[in-house]
């Protein structure tokens, strides 16, 4: 099994319609530089030749900066560019995806604030567990709600990483990362910004909340 202790840190997710095709790469290479540990490839589109150009780019980009490109969904992509994953409940089985990427790829699974999915993906492989949403979503304001006192139990109950997700800004982080989050997953307060240099100081920031911790 892969080494999950250094799943600690900033986890950047970029947003197609957030970031369009332009600022994606220097967007996402900047949150790297910047010290974010897992990058999140999410698009929702079908179009995959794109798809398959851009999370390749992602990839190299990681690569360059001791990062770890995700990718949002979609385990077949993931499988050809031997990335890791994440699967929400709707997004197919855990247990073949691990058998797709072997025993090796990180593999997420979105939780919501539900302790019985976080022991099933557990039991299925999970690298990590992701719980959600904490505060009001730019990106996905219908998400469901979870509580920062959810990831105390979680964190007493489980031993592999804990990501929080949902409206993480660096005012309400370090309250998540006391509770026990060991990723912080964040979209709109990194990635909505005014160049790619803006991005890179907010990724330093947040990285640095786990350096005090
Ligand atoms: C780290 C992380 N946590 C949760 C999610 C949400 O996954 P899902 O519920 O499948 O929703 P979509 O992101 O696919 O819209 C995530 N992507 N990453
Ligand atoms: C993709 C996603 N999943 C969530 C969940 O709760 O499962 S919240 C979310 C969006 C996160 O973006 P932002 O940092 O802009 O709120
Ligand atoms: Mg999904």
């Amino acid at each position: 099994m892969k080494d999950t202790t250094k799943l600690r840190g900033l986890y950047a997710i970029t947003d197609s319609k957030l970031l369009g095709e332009e600022r994606l790469l220097p967007y996402a290479e900047a949150a790297v530089k910047g010290g974010a540990r897992l990058l999140q490839y999410r698009d929702k589109s079908s179009d995959d030749t794109r798809r398959l150009r851009e999370a390749d780019a992602l990839r190299e980009i990681c690569g360059r900066h001791g990062a770890q490109l995700i990718i949002n969904d979609d385990a077949e992509l993931a499988a050809r560019l031997g990335v890791g994953l994440h699967l929400g409940q709707e997004d197919g089985s855990l247990s073949v995806a691990r058998a797709l990427l072997g025993r090796k790829a990180i593999i997420g699974a979105t939780c919501h604030a539900r302790l019985d999915l976080a022991e099933q993906a557990i039991s299925e492989g999970a690298s990590y567990i992701a719980f959600g949403r904490f505060f009001d979503s730019n990106t996905k304001p219908g998400a469901p709600s979870a509580t920062p006192e959810l990831l105390a139990e979680a964190r007493q109950r489980f031993s592999v990483p804990i990501t929080a997700i949902g409206g993480v800004t660096l005012d309400n982080a370090p309250g998540l990362i006391a509770k026990g989050a060991s990723l912080i997953a964040v979209v709109h307060a990194l990635f909505a910004a005014e160049s790619a240099s803006e991005v890179e100081r907010r990724a330093q920031a947040f990285s640095q909340l786990f350096a005090i911790d």
